[in-house]
């Protein structure tokens, strides 16, 4: 039954029973409405209740059931919140955990709130590309006033029930049972008056200048949530509640929604939903997986080298309450770590008190101990270490922990990209050892790939999956090769843009490019951040640059294929990004973030072209885009052939948590799919043939397939590899 109804004196209780999250979906809502309809009609209920199952309210619509092209039911939430909230008689939501999206939106067309302290409530939908099209655009607004509806709507933020309470959300918070204070209070209202509890009869009220405040809202969204436009439709639909009447702001709030489904938004939006929800569910060849492997507890950590990573990670742990180690090898970095954690911990702890809630670092480090002795980490569950990537420092630390640590400890290293079975093999027990890849800065970024060796054990993982959770991380299981999956296709998509100086292109025209695309940074901006000499020394490890490449060697080649050494010539030259005041761009000041142009690069540029006789053209934006996306989605291709990523879906979570790809494309594999795979595969074909010493330019066997067998569903993709690899 996914609505039950059960009567407490005159209150009638109706529970939506929906798990796991009691989503509304064309059943439920067909439930409801029934039982809405008889208790108002019954002659001894003379209040009702509203509450949902197991502790949460509701969750909204249920996003499994829209299609591409409708989101219509036959009885749609609306139906049931005009007749909720035309009811003679009081009706009175009881939220516990969560009532968001269409959940909010039902309990606003009741006409109290009665909401469990640790409740949270919201209007996501602009997350998952939609907007609140339950009459939450025009109600909200009713209830607590323009600016504070459109900044909820907007953002789609989750708000904790004691700032519901502050706002006007809710009547009430409770430390105890809401539904038993929701009944209680029903009680008490039995027989007086609800017409200015039904926010649809009551104006907007506000005392600021209308047509400025929404000018202003649109040109901040248009720059924040570049090229998204559920914000829009959002921004869109509050001016409704003030411009039109309410029935016909609902009427607005429908064809706004009709409209965003014909981008293709939503659809992107919400396929990175559930890929998000899917990435947990990892499961291994032998069957082994998230479903029937337990994970440990962890209750105590340690992290090894306080440099930025280790700070940010130590930061997390303590943020989720879980104990932690922090260890550096002298008095000097541990005095700095520790200063850096302390600042980070402050203003998390600020975060949390302008949410209004409490942290158990406020006032101190929380959990966290810093030290400089290896012994005291004798007893911890599980150590993360982050000293940078060198391949001899880490091993020589995980032979010194593995013989120090208790023998069920886990061994996790925070690598972008070096073998996690090299550093295994070193240990005494190489099935507890495992790559946990934090992006920077690591207590803020969402991504965390989980890098399993060909030692590491289901247990291992399951553990580790599970912290990443804890956490609050996307935690993605991938396989090991160097530079695992995200950063791996990264590589020809950097290598891409170099091509492209070369061809005529200046770096701002690049980055423009796939800004306007949707990434948060271009590539030479991102460059130009993370520093230059970050990959100069990798590519001089690798004998690309300096003193190992042969002599001899033409500068524009490497080992037969095309490579371009303009970055290296620029490190050369100490022009490392921002922390040098110079990089791709020039800055205000060392270690600047205002990017401008530099005339001085131009003009390297064109020297350069001359010096190698090099042909430029003009390259418009699609070239660009193509170029560089391409072989980037080529690579995610490569890596699904390999075995090194689960899914496509895994690929794409690891690109919009980890990289700035705009969630609103859905990931490099959906935009491949919704582009057209032929259309991809042509693309690189011809580019490959006009330039065959750019190997990462040839199309990838799975590619190639995959148009042969009439680009199929992208959930199908991995079946037409059969068992050809899998390192997972
Ligand atoms: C018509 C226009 C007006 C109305 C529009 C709307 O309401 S739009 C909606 C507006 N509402 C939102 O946007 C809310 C979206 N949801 C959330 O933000 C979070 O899920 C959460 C905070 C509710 C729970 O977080 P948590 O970390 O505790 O858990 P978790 O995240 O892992 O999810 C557990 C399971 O529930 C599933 N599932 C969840 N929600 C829905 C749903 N609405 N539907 C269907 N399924 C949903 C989820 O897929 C997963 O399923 P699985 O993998 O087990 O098969």
């Amino acid at each position: 039954m996914e609505v039950t109804r059960y009567q407490s004196h005159a209150v009638s209780v109706i529970e939506i029973n929906h798990p796991p999250v009691n989503a509304l979906s064309s059943l439920v809502c067909q439930a409801l409405f029934k039982e809405f309809v008889e208790a108002s009609k019954d002659p001894s209920v003379e209040a009702i209740v509203l509450c949902g199952a197991n502790g949460k309210f509701c969750a909204g619509a249920d996003i499994r059931e829209f299609k591409s092209t409708s989101l219509m039911k036959t009885i749609s939430i609306e139906d049931i919140n005009g007749n909720i909230e035309s009811c003679k008689k009081p009706v009175v939501a009881a939220i516990e955990g969560v009532a968001l999206g269409g959940g909010l939106e039902l309990a606003l067309s009741c006409h109290y709130r009665v909401a469990h302290i640790k409740a949270i409530v919201g209007l996501p939908e602009v997350l998952i590309g939609i907007l609140p099209a339950a009459g939450g655009t025009q109600r909200l607004p009713r209830l607590i006033g323009i600016p504070a509806a459109l900044d909820m709507i907007v953002r789609g933020r989750h708000v904790p029930a004691t700032e519901a309470f502050q706002l006007g959300i809710v009547d009430q918070v409770v430390q105890t049972n809401a539904i038993d204070a929701a009944v209680h209070l029903a009680r008490e209202i039995i027989g007086k008056p609800l017409d200015n509890r039904r926010l649809s009869t009551l104006p907007v009220q506000y005392n600021i200048n209308i047509e400025d405040f929404f000018d202003n809202a649109l040109k901040k969204a248009k720059i924040q949530f570049f090229g998204a436009q559920a914000p829009l439709a959002c921004i869109e639909a509050v001016k409704a509640s003030v411009e039109l009447p309410f029935y016909q702001g609902l009427k607005k709030e429908q064809e706004l929604i009709a409209s965003l489904v014909t981008t293709g938004q939503p659809q992107a939006q919400q396929y990175a939903f559930f890929s998000e929800r899917n990435a947990g569910k990892w499961t291994l060849p032998s069957g082994e997986g998230w479903d029937n492997v337990s994970p440990k507890i962890i209750k105590t950590t340690a992290v090894i080298g306080l440099g930025t990573m280790g700070r940010g990670i130590v930061t997390s742990l303590s943020k989720a309450n879980i104990s932690v180690i922090a260890l550096e090898q002298d008095e000097k970095q541990l005095n700095q770590g520790k200063k850096a954690v302390i600042s980070l911990l402050e203003k998390e702890a600020e975060k949390l008190n302008k949410q209004g809630k409490s942290s158990s670092f406020a006032n101190g480090l929380g959990p966290v101990h810093f030290t400089l002795d290896f012994g005291e980490i004798r007893n911890v569950d599980l150590v993360i270490e982050a000293v940078y990537e060198n391949m001899g420092l880490k091993k020589k630390i995980f032979q010194k922990i593995s013989k120090i640590l208790k023998p069920d400890a886990f061994l996790c290293t925070n690598t972008s990209g070096l073998d996690i079975d090299e550093i295994a093999s070193v240990t005494n027990r190489p099935q507890n050892v495992i790559g946990m890849h934090f992006f920077s800065p690591a207590n803020i970024m969402r991504l965390l790939e989980v890098v399993r060796g060909c030692y590491t054990s289901p247990i291992t993982i399951a553990t580790t999956m599970s912290l990443g959770k804890t956490l609050g991380k996307v935690a993605v299981l991938v396989g090991n090769c160097p530079l695992f999956v995200g950063n791996r296709m990264l590589l020809p998509y950097v290598e891409q843009a170099g091509y492209l100086l070369e061809d005529g292109c200046n770096p701002e025209d690049v980055d423009n490019a796939l800004e306007h695309f949707g990434f948060a940074m271009g590539p030479f901006c991102m460059m130009d951040l993370a520093g230059l000499d970050v990959g100069w020394r990798s590519r001089m490890e690798k004998g690309l640059t300096g003193d190992r490449v042969p002599t001899g060697t033409p500068a524009r080649q490497r080992q037969g294929n095309r490579y371009c050494p303009i970055a290296d010539m620029l490190c050369e030259l100490g022009r490392f990004g921002q922390k040098a005041g110079m990089g791709w761009y020039k800055y205000e000041k060392l270690g600047g973030r205002k990017a401008s142009p530099d005339p001085w690069i131009r003009d390297f540029l064109e020297k350069y072209r001359n010096t190698h006789q090099i042909k430029s053209h003009v390259i418009n934006s699609e070239e660009i885009i193509q170029r560089c996306l391409y072989v980037l989605i080529n690579a995610g291709f490569k890596i699904l052939e390999d075995g090194i990523a689960t899914s496509p879906e895994d690929i794409d979570v690891i690109y919009n948590n980890g990289y700035g790809w705009p969630k609103y494309r859905g990931g490099p594999m959906y935009y491949a799919a919704t582009t057209g795979l032929a259309k991809v595969y042509e693309t690189l074909d011809r580019n490959y043939k006009a330039n065959p010493d750019i190997p990462s330019m040839k199309p990838t066997f799975l590619l190639r397939k995959l148009v042969a067998v009439g680009e199929p569903p992208l959930k199908e993709w991995k079946t037409q590899l059969g068992n050809l690899n899998n390192k997972l």
